[in-house]
């Protein structure tokens, strides 16, 4: 089975996590791409979802699902996102796709996390996938200054056209190389504290719960 499908795979099966007439957390990226077409196929009835981002809206909507501010909820029952890497404990690094600081706001009101994620995004440990860093654009030289002094490598995420790719919240990424993340949780919490920093990549206080991952012999289930 090629990579698509095993994405297909896990976005199906993620449907057994969403209650009928619940409100649905969504992720982002093409994982997520494969459980909203599922979504739209099933005709699941649904009070509406929470989005990570402008495209997972835009093909929300498409589908015909209703698209619910996160003000309009106090809580959800599950998110259902994709992740660049996860590690034994359900800890993720995210953000390949830029949208990682609206999934850590959805994902903060979810009772219960669902990664969806193909076997290529299994690691023992963190850090082989650039970390993706939300920042503030004037922060970005005392910002990459930091990363180097810990060891690792920043470069500014750009667009095909050569400028600094601009998030859904008018932000900059860097892609951090050269990290080996053996304490995920304190690393988070130390690259969140810094000035200009608007969200780090990390997803250990908001780690996953169930992790739905795509293999050659079909979904394999594994709970944090
Ligand atoms: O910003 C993007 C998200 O964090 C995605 O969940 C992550 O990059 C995984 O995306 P994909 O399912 O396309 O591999």
């Amino acid at each position: 089975m090629d990579q698509d499908a095993l994405k297909k795979l896990v976005g199906r099966a993620a449907l057994d996590f969403v209650e009928p007439h619940s409100v649905v957390g969504v992720g982002t990226g093409s994982t997520v791409n494969k459980f909203i077409e599922a979504l739209a196929e099933a005709r699941l009835p649904l009070r509406g979802a929470v989005s990570s981002s402008v495209a997972s809206t835009r093909l929300l909507q498409q589908a015909g699902i209703t698209v619910l501010e996160p003000h309009e909820v106090t809580k959800l029952g599950v998110y259902i996102d994709g992740a660049d890497e996860i590690d034994p404990q359900g800890c993720m690094l995210k953000g390949g796709g830029g949208a990682l600081t609206r999934e850590k706001i959805v994902a903060d009101l979810a009772e219960q996390f669902v990664c969806i994620a193909d076997q290529s995004k299994q690691v023992e440990t963190l850090g082989a996938f650039p970390l993706p860093v939300e920042i503030i654009p004037m922060a970005a030289a005392q910002l990459a200054r930091r990363f180097d002094a810990m060891g690792g490598q920043a470069r500014l995420r750009h667009a095909a056209d050569g400028r600094a790719i601009s998030t859904d919240n008018g932000m900059h990424i860097l892609d951090v190389r050269g990290l080996q993340i053996t304490d995920p949780l304190a690393l988070e919490r130390e690259i969140s504290a810094w000035p200009g920093v608007v969200t780090v990549g990390i997803f250990a206080r908001n780690k996953a719960q169930v992790c739905l991952l795509g293999t050659g012999t079909g979904v394999q289930t594994l709970r944090f």
